[in-house]
């Protein structure tokens, strides 16, 4: 029977490789950012992205998770910068959440689950970087985290996004941590909307809307080479992991999780959790970029 894949105990990420196969490959995402062993590239540059909300088109749920969809027929959103040569043209957002509260970002840093793989509160190690640029890492008990995945393509070098995907430098991906805390009046924005696209398949006009209100103030990040953390699984993303988080409380993340990956008219089955959880360095070098 074809696997269709998902978060399931029957057909979650243990299950991927049974269909892609690259999911046990060299460049597999997310990891989880030792930052002790991150060196640092005084090549890097800082990361520049540049968004026009006339781009955003559409919020949609494909079952997986909920994504807004930008218009990436021209050089209107990209990004440049940092470990990135050339241009990357934006074309879409989405979200990875937990079933509970303290689950649901995929990249995690010194262990600090971001995610968590049992429910229930768990030690996270907060990183300090001191005025003098070193990085401390103490012990808090942490909130809850989700991930943002903000995705372009590199349209210097490919036609089409579809094209891209399939290249060692097709894709850069940002990475953003959410935290709980205090609700996000930009996020709002989105978690207003998710009503109207309960179930799979649905979508809803979702304009006039620019990312960057969704960054951290602090644009420092960790640089590593990786792949796209959902099947195909393709091993064309050079990811952009933001070291500070943004917020996100608690009643927000429930719309997340009130999702359907179900279609209408099917018996519901919620998208509680859609996060995959670390993956094998295999000596990859990552970089960590501070100022
Ligand atoms: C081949 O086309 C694809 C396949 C999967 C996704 C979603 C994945 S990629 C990522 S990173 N996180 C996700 O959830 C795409 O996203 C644009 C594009
Ligand atoms: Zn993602």
């Amino acid at each position: 029977a074809t696997l269709h894949w998902g978060y399931d105990e029957h057909n979650g990420p243990s299950h991927w490789k049974e269909v892609f196969p690259v999911a046990n490959g060299d460049r597999q995402s997310p990891i989880d950012i030792k930052t002790t062993e991150a060196k640092y590239d005084p090549s890097l540059r800082p990361i520049s992205p540049n968004y026009d909300p006339t781009s955003a088109k559409v919020i949609l749920n494909n079952g997986h998770s909920t994504s807004v969809e930008f218009d990436d027929a021209e050089n209107k959103s990209v990004l440049i910068g940092g470990p990135l040569a050339g241009t990357y043209r934006l074309r879409q957002i989405h979200f990875h959440w937990g079933s509970s509260d303290d689950a649901g970002s995929e990249h995690a840093v010194d262990g600090m689950k971001y995610a968590a793989e049992e429910p229930g509160e768990m030690e996270c190690k907060e990183l300090i970087v001191t005025s003098h640029g070193e990085t401390k890492v103490s012990s808090t008990s942490c909130g809850a985290q989700e991930v943002l995945h903000v995705v372009h393509w590199n349209a210097d070098r490919y036609s089409s996004f579809v094209e891209a995907a399939r290249q060692p430098d097709g894709l850069a991906v940002m990475a953003v941590f959410l935290k709980i805390g205090e609700c996000n009046p930009q996020l709002k924005k989105i978690t207003d909307r998710l009503d109207a696209i309960r179930a799979k398949g649905k979508r809803a006009l979702f304009t006039n809307f620019d990312p960057s209100c969704l960054l951290p103030r602090s644009l420092d990040y960790w640089t590593y080479f990786g792949s796209l953390t959902v099947p195909p699984l393709l091993e064309s993303v050079v990811w952009i992991v933001l070291r500070e988080p943004i917020s996100v409380c608690s009643e927000q993340l429930a719309k997340f999780r009130s999702l359907l990956c179900t279609g209408e008219g099917e018996a519901a089955c919620y998208l509680l959790r859609n996060y995959r959880p670390p993956q094998p360095l295999k000596g990859r070098e990552i970089n960590p970029v501070v100022w």
